[in-house]
């Protein structure tokens, strides 16, 4: 039996960030992937969603000036050959000459330490499972027998459908929803919560709603699927909403409801490996198996390619390494691409007051204030910053443009613990939007100084005396 130092269970984002972690610790690594290398944001997810939305942008713009006809075959090539080139860089041949063993096929567990791929079996001191999610498909009558996308076969259409239904108005529903719209496709949105983007400020969740609508996606909220039928243009979704029934057809239906592990295959019980939402892991990042750890959407608490690098690098030390570090999500952050952007650090307003009680700081930040966005008609954005009464990030969201890049200035103010006020005496290029951050921060810092006992204490006496 070949045996290495450790094996990686899945190639996506936690698993490459895994193996290239141990790879780099010197660490004989085996890395045994079912599919294909790269994973879920490579070939079905955040690479190829954000080059839809990219070509959809260009589209939405050119539209303003001309009437121009939409090649959607065209231009789902061309997202396929992002991902194709992505995946350049991750290919096995790339995988061994890094200096790992790449075998492909589904791995399962006999012991702890021991997994069997097409009969072969591998022993390793430690392992790591990094076999991310599928699709969460629920148990809904009709739906078995309907045709429908997921994101795990959109991306493989020749071309859009003249209409579709999307379920589900979180991250996937509302990206792919904008994106079709602006490429010509009828988007009906059937959304169980009240609001679309359910993680997010409800404010800022509104506003995304109503620039889709403008744009023409239609919704039903507060609408749960109960049934589906096959109809003569493609699909029938029957859904609750307020006691009544509604129906929407469409050529096609697009299943966006969130996300179920990839544990089946894997006989955990032959590890003592335990389940719960996920497979079940401790501060370390360490499963119930001793040796045996797991990281990425298979673990969760965030589906987020960029946490499933943040839980491989941790597991992976922790694993490889005579540490121990705890994988702490304090300071967890993301960004959905829809246009305007949305993106969020920390914690939301009433998770602050609940954590810190009203003595939190709020600031609303509105883009018609910010010079950058005065230059171009109809930017709109927003900043909401939460900050502790002393000063420090609890939570940041921003909605506009490019609120991806911005959340990231936070997001070191936040991580390293820094006054957010400190950032008023950095310089920062005019005319940018990355200047609403520093005109937030003028205010804290005006704020820091009005709460400071001294100038408290003065400001007291001098009350005194006026009211004399
Ligand atoms: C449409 C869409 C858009 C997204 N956009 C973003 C975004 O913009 N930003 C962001 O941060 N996140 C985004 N995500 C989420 C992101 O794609 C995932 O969080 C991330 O890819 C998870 O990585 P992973 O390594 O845990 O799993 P995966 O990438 O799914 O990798 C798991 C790998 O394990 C393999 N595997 C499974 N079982 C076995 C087995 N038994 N044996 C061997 N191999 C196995 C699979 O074939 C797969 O290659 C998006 C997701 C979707 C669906
Ligand atoms: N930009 C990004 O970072 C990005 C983009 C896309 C996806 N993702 C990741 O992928 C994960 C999965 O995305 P998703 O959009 O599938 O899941 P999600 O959890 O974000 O949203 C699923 C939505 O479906 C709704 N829903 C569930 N059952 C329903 C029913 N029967 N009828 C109507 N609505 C119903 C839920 O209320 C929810 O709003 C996300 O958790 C996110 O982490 C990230």
């Amino acid at each position: 039996m070949k045996v290495f130092d450790l094996i990686v269970i899945g190639s996506g984002a936690a698993g490459l960030t895994s193996a290239f972690t141990a790879l780099g610790f010197g660490k004989k690594v085996l890395i045994v992937e079912k599919h294909r290398s790269g994973g879920e944001c490579t070939w079905s997810g955040c690479v190829p969603s954000k080059g839809l939305i990219n070509e959809a942008s260009d589209v939405h713009i050119a539209r303003q000036f001309a009437d121009i006809k939409v090649d959607t075959a065209a231009i789902l090539k061309r997202v396929r050959l992002i991902s194709e080139g992505i995946y350049e860089h991750e290919t096995p041949e790339v995988l061994e000459k890094a200096g790992a063993v790449f075998v492909q096929g589904g791995a399962e567990f006999v012991s702890p330490n021991i997994i069997s791929v097409n009969g072969e079996q591998f022993q390793a001191k430690k392992i790591v499972i990094a076999t991310g999610s599928s699709p969460m498909v629920p148990p809904i009558p009709g739906l078995d027998a309907v045709p429908f996308l997921t994101n795990d076969n959109f991306f493989e259409q020749d071309s859009l459908p003249a209409s579709m239904v999307v379920l589900g108005a979180g991250a996937i529903g509302m990206e792919l929803s904008q994106a079709m719209c602006r490429l010509g496709v009828k988007v009906t949105v059937v959304e169980m919560t009240p609001e679309v983007m359910f993680r997010e400020e409800p404010e800022f969740s509104a506003i995304i709603r109503d620039k889709l609508t403008a744009e023409g996606v239609s919704f039903y909220l507060g609408a749960k699927a109960s049934k589906f039928e096959r109809s003569e243009l493609g699909v029938k979704v029957y859904a609750e909403q307020n006691g009544k029934e509604i129906i929407v057809e469409a050529e096609a239906l697009l299943v966006a409801l969130g996300r179920s592990p990839n544990t089946a295959d894997l006989n955990l019980d032959a590890a003592g490996i335990e389940t719960d939402r996920g497979i079940k892991v401790d501060a370390y990042l360490q499963t119930a198996a001793k040796g045996v750890y797991a990281c990425g959407d298979v673990a969760g608490p965030y589906l987020l390619s960029h946490m499933a690098n943040f839980q491989g690098k941790i597991a992976t030390m922790n694993a490889v390494l005579p540490i121990r570090r705890k994988a702490n999500y304090e300071h967890v952050a993301w960004a959905t691409f829809t246009d305007p952007e949305f993106a969020r650090a920390g914690l939301t307003e009433a998770e602050a007051r609940e954590q810190c009680g009203d003595s939190i700081r709020v600031y609303n930040y509105d883009f018609d204030k910010l010079d950058r966005a005065k230059t171009k008609a109809g930017d709109m954005g927003r900043i909401k910053l939460i900050t502790s009464r002393k000063g420090k990030v609890l939570g940041a969201h921003i909605i506009g443009k490019r609120a991806g890049e911005l959340i990231a200035e936070v997001q070191v103010m936040k991580t390293l613990g820094l006054n957010f006020a400190k950032l008023q005496g950095v310089i920062h290029p005019y005319p940018t939007y990355a200047d609403a951050l520093r005109q937030i921060a003028q205010q804290v810092f005006l704020d820091n100084l009005l709460n400071h006992p001294v100038v408290r204490f003065f400001r007291w006496v001098g009350g005194i005396f006026k009211s004399k």
